[in-house]
């Protein structure tokens, strides 16, 4: 289908969407089997402090709201001895971008610490987790130069930063992404093309509901779709439902319903090549095993340790739980690794030792590498 088709999607009837749906769902078998899987992680929320203000974000605090600002080494660590003691293979770093250039606070931390700037202790953190634990850093850390990103690249396996939308309006006064200058749309698709020149696997997404169009989404999804063409390096694709939070700009602005997300994850399906795993979450809607029927193979990273600071008031369902609706729809929740095979090639060094360490012994075929043996 064209893109032009896609737009014109925007008032068609159920029937048409229960064709493309089940389109959707093809497409998904005939790549990813009947296996729909996820990762077991930590969420580390190194920073709190951000120079942006997006309209609908709590993880946001102000110096004062945070103590020191940052987790200390020590704590990091034993964020991490507890996940690898409930079997967590990802350590996902997520951070406000670059306090350092607003607050003096942020500034003094650093240099008390010895570090140059929030990217720095950052590369430290990840490059002790990565040699002194098994878990692996996935690093959701903003927008970055290429030359950060290299630096980015020798620490982790993975490199995820939501596109959330290509919209320039919302960068508008009143709109979700006013004053933040790591939102432009522009800015986003320069840090995901320089992730590709590198070959650093890598998450986006979009996140949908903020304000933006039908048709700014379907431009969002294609142009995620023509940076892996031209890269190869988009391992999955996030759809995102936004939830309104008390307290936040857009505390009282309509959240999207589960029509919107099925929709737009059925198009996501069908526009993105079928190799880029396709991923939504399951503790932002009560009937998430109904995004199954629309064409998702991938659950994402679920803590059994930490909750999701994005959404602190949506805890994660169980992993059981997920386990039995996901059977019940005649699926079966596996877990995997934070990268997926196609990409082990793009890595160096010590990250290629550390999944070549979590891979290697799982007893499976390569290309299902990723995958987590189950218990017989
Ligand atoms: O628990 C969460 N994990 C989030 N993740 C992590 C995700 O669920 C997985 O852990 C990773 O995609 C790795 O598989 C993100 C990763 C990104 O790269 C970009 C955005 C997000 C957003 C969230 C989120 O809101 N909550
Ligand atoms: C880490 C990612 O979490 C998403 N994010 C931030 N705030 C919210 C919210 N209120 N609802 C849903 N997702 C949110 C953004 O897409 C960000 O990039
Ligand atoms: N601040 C980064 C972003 O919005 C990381 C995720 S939000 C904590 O992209
Ligand atoms: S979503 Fe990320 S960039 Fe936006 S305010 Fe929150 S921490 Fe900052």
């Amino acid at each position: 289908m064209k893109c032009e088709q896609w737009y014109q999607l925007a008032d068609a009837r159920a029937d048409d969407w229960q064709a493309l749906m089940q389109a959707a769902c093809a497409k998904r078998e005939a790549h990813w089997g009947r296996q729909i899987s996820y990762s077991r992680k930590v969420f580390i929320p190194l920073t709190n402090l951000c120079r942006d203000r997006c309209g609908y974000c709590t993880f946001v605090k102000q110096p004062g709201q945070c103590g020191a600002g940052y987790l200390s080494g020590a704590e990091v660590l034993s964020i991490v001895r507890r996940g690898e003691r409930l079997g967590c293979k990802e350590a996902l770093f997520s951070l406000g971008e670059k306090p350092e250039r607003r607050y003096p606070e942020a500034r003094a931390w650093l240099a008390d610490s010895g570090y140059a700037s929030t990217l720095d202790y950052l590369l430290a953190q990840c490059l002790r987790v990565l040699q002194e634990s098994t878990l692996i850093p996935h690093i959701n850390c903003g927008t970055a130069s290429i030359e950060e990103l290299s630096r980015i690249k020798a620490v982790c396996a993975s490199f995820g930063m939501m596109l959330e939308s290509l919209s320039p309006r919302l960068l508008h006064k009143g709109g979700a992404h006013h004053a933040c200058p790591d939102k432009v749309p522009k800015r986003r698709l320069a840090t995901l093309a320089a992730a590709g020149e590198l070959q650093l696997a890598t998450t986006s997404g979009i996140l949908i509901g903020i304000g933006e169009t039908w048709r700014e989404r379907i431009d969002s999804l294609y142009a995620l779709a023509e940076l892996h063409q031209r890269y190869g390096h988009i391992q999955e694709v996030i759809v995102q439902n936004f939830r309104a939070k008390a307290g936040t700009k857009m505390a009282q602005f309509p959240e999207p319903t589960m029509d919107d997300m099925l929709r737009t994850l059925t198009a996501a399906r069908l526009i993105l090549p079928v190799e880029v795993s396709l991923q939504a979450p399951p503790n932002l809607q009560e009937h998430f095993e109904r995004y199954l029927q629309a064409g998702i193979n991938d659950f994402g990273g679920i803590s059994p340790v930490t909750q999701d600071h994005i959404n602190p008031e949506r805890a994660w369902p169980a992993i059981g739980e997920i386990a039995r609706r996901t059977k019940a729809c005649g699926l079966q929740l596996v877990e995997r690794l934070s990268l997926y095979p196609a990409f082990q090639p793009f890595l160096r060094g010590t990250p290629a030792k550390a999944i070549a360490a979590q891979a290697g012994d799982n007893g499976l075929a390569r290309e299902q590498s990723h995958l987590v043996a189950q218990e017989a």
